[in-house]
């Protein structure tokens, strides 16, 4: 054995020996109990567990993941799904008056659900939408925004960070409910008493309930599950799932598809190219290198990958975006949402995902929180969206006759 082999015998027994230590303490970390014991050390908790083994005890994250699947949403996805969370909690312990009268309001409220079986057209409108995020109640994100797209048109929102685009894209697929808007109405009442005319003007400030629709329809009244089938959404970092590309591309699909119509979505997306680079195609494991952020088990799992070879791509960004167009090309949605990506591409990648995303708007209502100039051009309404207002509305040529916000925006690039 010459002197490097010793060295890196030695380097590597280290490395081996702080990895195992780190990862003892990393299940110690994870083993606690639910209620007040929380495991000082393994060993020192060890007889108290004993001593309390009727309690319940909780897996680390595990616990989380269970409170989680505990919660009862108030957005209800069908019908059919609160009636099944109403069986089960009638069957459990916790059901509570509280719990029984929630359940019903929201099973008698969907009572009148529309068929989404049938194909939506495709118009978007809000009416009078006030929103605030349940986490910040003190901060108004959108402000009485009344706005509406045609079916098979295509609405670019521009403006400011935080003005509240995203927000408007997420209340299109009823990630949450908007608030009441606020109107205000107007009643002009004349006197007229002998010769001197009295004019008194009543302003009567009431609420009106704020409602996204859907084909004219409230989004409310909708199925979410079979609505969200219909609603395509490319975001700006999609998010893959730890499973091959065809899963990945092929996700969410309430239809059978042939790998033939997987391959063509790809091709439209500009995908089937880099897919079929990969040794395993369509076949490839995609991984998220998630363990490169956790310290304690990165060296044990550097090592592993180096001795065996790590399973699976790590998909760059434009890739990532480019199987979400290929999914999204797949749904073949009356509605797609985007968000198109910003510098966080090189030209190359950009080129490429603006030419899938170009195919994919084709004959479909679209709304694009748009970066660049040419989808704003050749949108068919821009609004231009800063604090929670539309400050904004027409196209790029009218906006930029009018020289105001938007002429700014384009002059100083901001698009890009
Ligand atoms: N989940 C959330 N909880 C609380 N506040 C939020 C949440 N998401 C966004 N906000 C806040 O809502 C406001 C509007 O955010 P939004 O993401 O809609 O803006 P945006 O115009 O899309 O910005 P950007 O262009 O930077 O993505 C911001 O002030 C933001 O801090």
């Amino acid at each position: 054995m010459n002197s490097g082999s010793l060295t890196t015998y030695v380097i590597l027994t280290i490395q081996i020996g702080f990895s195992f230590a780190a990862f003892v303490n990393l299940y110690s970390d994870m083993m606690r109990e639910q209620n007040s014991c929380t495991c000082a050390s393994f060993v020192s908790a060890n007889n108290k567990i004993k001593k309390k083994k009727k309690k319940k005890k909780a897996l680390g994250a595990s616990e989380r993941m269970f409170q989680l699947l505990d919660r009862q949403t108030a957005i209800p996805p069908d019908k059919s799904y609160m009636a099944k969370q109403m069986r089960l909690l009638k069957s459990s312990k916790k059901n509570t008056a509280y719990n029984e009268e929630y359940m019903s309001q929201i099973l008698s409220s969907s009572d009148t659900e529309v068929d989404v079986e049938k194909e939506i057209k495709g118009s978007v409108e809000f009416e009078n939408i006030c929103f605030r995020y349940p986490s910040r109640p003190e901060r108004v994100v959108l402000e009485n925004l009344s706005w509406s797209a045609k079916p098979g048109t295509i609405c670019a929102l521009v403006g400011p960070s935080g003005g509240g685009k995203s927000t408007i894209v997420g209340l299109c697929l009823r990630l949450y409910d908007p608030d009441s808007g606020v109107y205000i109405r107007l009643f002009y009442v004349f006197f007229t008493s002998f010769i001197i005319v009295c004019l008194f003007v009543c302003l009567f400030a009431g609420k009106k309930k704020g409602i996204v629709r859907i084909d004219g329809k409230d989004l409310k009244e909708y199925d979410l599950r079979k609505l969200h089938a219909q609603i395509g959404s490319v975001s700006q970092e999609p998010v893959l799932f730890a499973r091959t590309i065809y899963e990945n591309i092929t996700y969410g699909l309430r239809h059978e598809v042939s790998i033939e119509q997987v391959i063509a979505a790809a091709k439209t997306a500009n995908a089937h190219e880099f897919i079929m680079s990969f040794p395993d195609r369509y076949d490839t494991l995609v991984v998220k290198r998630a363990y490169l952020c956790h310290t304690d088990l990165f060296l044990l799992t550097f090592l592993f990958v180096c001795l065996f070879g790590e399973r699976g791509i790590r998909l760059s960004g434009g890739q990532k975006q480019r199987v979400a167009i290929a999914r999204a090309i797949l749904i073949n949605p009356k509605i797609l949402l985007l968000d198109e990506a910003t510098s966080a591409l090189d030209s190359e990648s950009e080129y490429l995902v603006q030419q899938a995303l170009d195919r994919v708007m084709v004959g479909r209502t679209v709304i694009v929180i748009a970066h660049r100039l040419s989808t704003v051009r050749q949108a068919n309404q821009v609004l231009v969206v800063d604090q929670g207002q539309i400050i904004e509305e027409g196209t790029h040529e009218s906006l930029i006759e009018a020289n105001g916000a938007y002429a700014k925006l384009v002059s100083r690039q901001l698009l890009g």
